[in-house]
């Protein structure tokens, strides 16, 4: 199970930096409903003996169910399914209790749907939820909308508009499924508002906003037309320009590629990864980056279900986060602490660069993370370089002499440079954050300074692309402690990521990765 939760937490702590906060799905008035235990009056009464519906296609019930989850819940929007426990074997479990019947248990093809469905839906809700209302009879039917329904209507919309699933085939399913997941009437619903939908689209004539007026309208219809919040879109339009911003947005709705690092701890190399890659037939490329990575754009399933994380042969980890290790740049024989370090995607890749001499001591306050860490340290046999530590990195430098090579600050952050792999996260995240995340930076960042022995190189990162949380933490930062300065990390990582201040910089748009930032400061001797 470890390699599963790891997996899970390695892409959305990697890929989400929103740990700073417990996880808050704000929920609207139309979310408030069970989803173990439907409501009474809901469904129909003959559900509850939970027969199999051969009539339902499955990724169309376990995508609605699942929906509900995430959005009731605050679920994973899982990128990745995999057989077994948490996946869609036991999501047929949910889909059982929360429509009273099951379906025909999903094949690999379905699975693959429910992935694309889940996150394009979450991806674009707002897009989607502005058709719905518009072709719905009244401003109330939509503001009303039982969630169920909701969500049939959003996977049906996606279906036609982004999938291009042929669309009377598309009507007719999910029309079943309001039918026998809700009642007759529903059905009717879902059955005129997809009708309007398909004849819209045959007009070339849907409903959207056009921009134009003034910036504000210009940001509101921006944000309806790419699917994000306004106030992203006026943060991005401010410090980016319009185009840059519309770019950014496409990137974050494209479907996000992975990479996976080979495991040289464990003495497994990036050609042994090739090979193993070439036999499950998962097309690939090398990473012109780093040596050790490899990226793919679909086949992360077969990976998997292969056993090739199980075993630890390799990790999923985005280039961008594999850039910031380079930064560090990790030596045999050195010590090292790693300030924010669960659930481990860096401190396991600086483990396996120290061939086995020196210690990342690697610092969480999250003690369930750090767990997770340890047996990934074990299977990817590093753990002999690292030791954890579970505290709060402010009262454990406060209350300690130790002072490192090395010190790593891969901060909480906003999140906004993994929006393409965090379907949620542009809906979870407020503006307010970004205040908070801010202070506790700053706060962080004292912390981690007091462990960097004199001469030896502070590491702040981010997986945001936002300047109030990057070159501007480190302006505040260097203000408050003169004794460090910034070293430019044009050695460290290819010129193309190296900005005009000498800090890292991975930009979506311009590299195809996630979003990350890193300044390498030195302590005076
Ligand atoms: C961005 S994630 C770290 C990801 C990790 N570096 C990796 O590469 O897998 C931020 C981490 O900071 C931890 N954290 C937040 N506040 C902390 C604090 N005051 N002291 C120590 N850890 C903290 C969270 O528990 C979370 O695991």
């Amino acid at each position: 199970m470890a390699h599963v939760l790891s997996l899970r937490v390695l892409l959305s702590a990697e890929t989400n930096k929103s740990s700073f906060s417990s996880k808050s799905l704000k929920l609207d008035k139309r979310t408030k409903t069970s989803i173990s235990a439907p409501r009474k009056g809901n469904l129909n009464p003959s559900h509850k003996t939970q027969k199999v519906n051969l009539e339902i296609s499955p990724h169309r019930a376990v995508s609605a169910v699942r929906l509900m989850r995430i959005e009731m819940g605050g679920a994973f929007a899982d990128l990745l399914n995999e057989k077994g426990k948490g996946s869609g074997a036991n999501e047929m479990g949910y889909v059982g209790r929360t429509l009273g019947f099951r379906t025909r248990d999903l094949e690999d093809r379905d699975l693959r749907l429910v992935t694309d469905i889940v996150g394009g839906t979450i991806r674009w809700k707002r897009y989607l939820d502005h058709l719905i209302s518009s072709l719905c009879h009244d401003a109330n039917t939509f503001t009303r909308m039982e969630p169920l329904l909701l969500q049939i209507l959003r996977i049906g919309f996606y279906e036609i508009i982004k999938l291009e699933m042929p669309p009377y085939a598309v009507v007719d399913e999910n029309v079943r499924l309001a039918k026998v997941a809700l009642r007759h009437g529903a059905g009717n619903m879902v059955n005129a508002i997809l009708r309007k939908l398909v004849l819209h689209m045959e007009n070339s004539s849907l409903p959207l906003p056009k921009l134009e007026g003034d910036d504000r309208t210009q940001a509101r219809a921006l944000a309806t037309l790419h699917s994000h919040p306004v106030w992203m879109v006026r943060r991005w339009t401010k410090h980016l320009g319009q185009e840059e911003a519309i770019r950014l947005m496409m990137w974050n709705n494209s479907d996000p590629s992975f990479s996976l690092r080979a495991n040289s701890g464990k003495g497994v190399s990036r050609a042994d990864l090739v090979t193993k890659l070439d036999v499950l037939k998962v097309p690939h490329e090398l990473s012109f980056y780093l040596n050790d990575f490899v990226r793919m754009k679909t086949g992360l399933q077969m990976v998997i279900q292969a056993g090739l994380l199980k075993e630890g042969l390799c990790s999923v980890q985005d280039e961008s986060a594999g850039l910031v290790v380079s930064v560090v740049d990790p030596q045999p024989g050195e010590s090292i602490v790693d300030c924010c370090a669960a659930p481990g995607g860096k401190t396991l890749y600086m483990a396996s660069l120290l061939s086995g001499q020196g210690m990342v001591h690697a610092v969480d306050i999250n003690e369930g993370r750090l767990r997770i860490l340890k047996e990934t340290a074990k299977l990817h046999q590093v753990d002999g370089v690292i030791t954890t530590i579970h505290a709060d990195i402010r009262t454990f430098s406060d209350n300690n002499t130790m002072k490192c090579d090395r010190v790593l600050l891969d901060a909480p952050c906003s999140g906004l440079g993994v929006l393409s792999k965090r379907a949620d996260l542009r809906w979870n995240r407020k503006l307010e954050d970004m205040e908070q995340l801010k202070n506790l930076q700053d706060e962080l960042l004292d912390a981690a300074s007091l462990l960097v022995k004199p001469g030896g190189v502070l590491v702040y990162s981010t997986c945001s692309i936002d300047p109030e949380e990057n070159e501007e933490r480190i302006a505040a930062f260097l203000l408050r402690h003169p004794d460090f300065c910034i070293d430019p990390i044009g050695r460290y990582v290819p010129p193309d990521f190296v900005t005009e201040h000498g800090f890292y910089f991975s930009n979506p748009v311009k590299h195809f990765l996630d979003g990350a930032f890193a300044a390498r400061l030195s302590r005076a001797i």
